[in-house]
């Protein structure tokens, strides 16, 4: 099919951003040029596989309401089209007196799936937002159990194997309604990822332009910057931030290495989405210089929470940092 058939959307569904992109390359499933990228730690966008053939043919509301299990499922709920993730275990409460002072921005709900599905169809403008995101495991009824065993784990294992990638941590499934993003962070794992709405990737060198809250904050690994609105004054470098996209349609899956940002967008009146992702743990890593942008972020990392453990007063890391760099370290 060609590439204009397949387009079921218009450039009016996407949310307006002030920064530059590329297009993230394209490439068959089989083309040899998908592995030179993985190699380099450079995202890519894999078509007509079939990774998650099964997921793609019947994968619809209603199979999924019928076979996901009686079971309670994970759901986040806004208050507007944002989810920013935030890791419980860093807020601050009478069982973690170090924590951050923190009010999550979404709520963590379980939910059964006539209950989250009953949300998502009946949703007027206004009402908070939904979305499930949920691990595949055994709670999930035994035909989409089926279904996630027929994925095509020879080719994913293949990539896995070649590229030296950690195991297999979880696969997540995320129904999503029309217009809902995940605002813009990194994770520590590689990442195969089957979505139908739109990725914005940036290389982990705009880490600076990106501005992550500190790694002891509930936000951690997430840009500090709200993309709707762009505080300059507070982020001056967000200006010169340039970054790579892609709509991705039925069949594709994206690659989004280890440490790349990214941000997805479900398409606005563009229907709910249904999506499954592939967390693969970091492999072993090997020294070898000079350093890749990637690595030296864990290095940043790793220097972080050594402060903070040491110095165990956040507030404390700043001026350290600043009295060891500033007029030393300077060019
Ligand atoms: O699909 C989404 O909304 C977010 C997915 C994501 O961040 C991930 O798979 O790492
Ligand atoms: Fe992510």
């Amino acid at each position: 099919m060609a590439n204009s058939e397949k387009k079921q959307w218009d450039s009016s569904q996407l949310r307006k951003y002030d920064f530059s992109l590329e297009q993230i390359p394209r490439l068959h499933y089989k083309d040899p040029k998908i592995d030179e990228l993985i190699k380099q730690n450079l995202p890519v966008l894999i078509t007509d596989s079939n990774i998650v053939k099964p997921a793609i043919e019947k994968w619809t509301l209603e199979y999924l309401e019928r076979n996901l299990g009686s079971a309670g499922h994970t759901v986040y709920v806004s208050r507007n089209h944002k989810f920013k993730f935030y890791d419980d275990k860093k807020i601050l409460n009478k069982n973690n007196p170090k924590g951050v002072e923190f009010s999550p921005p979404t709520k963590r709900a379980e939910m059964k799936v006539f209950e989250f599905m009953k949300r998502l169809r009946e949703w007027k403008r206004g009402e908070k937002r939904v979305y499930l995101q949920q691990i595949l495991n055994s709670t999930v009824g035994p035909a989409i159990v089926e279904d996630y065993m027929n994925f095509d784990w020879r080719y994913v294992g293949e990539k896995k194997n070649k590229h030296n990638w950690g195991e297999l941590t979880s696969n997540l499934l995320f129904i999503g309604m029309e217009g809902n993003v995940t605002p813009c962070h990194y994770d520590e794992q590689q990442n195969f990822f089957r979505p139908n709405p739109r990725c914005i990737l940036f290389a982990p060198d705009q880490f600076e332009n990106l501005y992550p809250h500190p790694v002891h904050h509930p936000h951690d690994r997430q840009s500090m910057v709200d993309f709707d609105r762009p505080d300059y004054t507070k982020f001056p470098k967000f200006k010169n931030v340039k970054g790579y996209e892609t709509i991705v349609e039925p069949g594709d899956v994206l690659y989004i290495p280890i440490y790349w940002w990214h941000h997805v967008e479900s398409l606005m009146r563009g229907g709910p989405t249904i999506t499954v992702n592939f967390w693969y743990k970091a492999g072993p890593t090997s020294l070898e210089y000079p350093l890749r942008d990637h690595q030296k972020v864990s290095i940043m990392r790793n220097v972080e929470k050594m402060l903070l453990e040491v110095l165990q007063d956040p507030k404390e890391v700043g001026p350290l940092l600043r009295a060891m760099v500033l007029g030393r370290y300077n060019e």
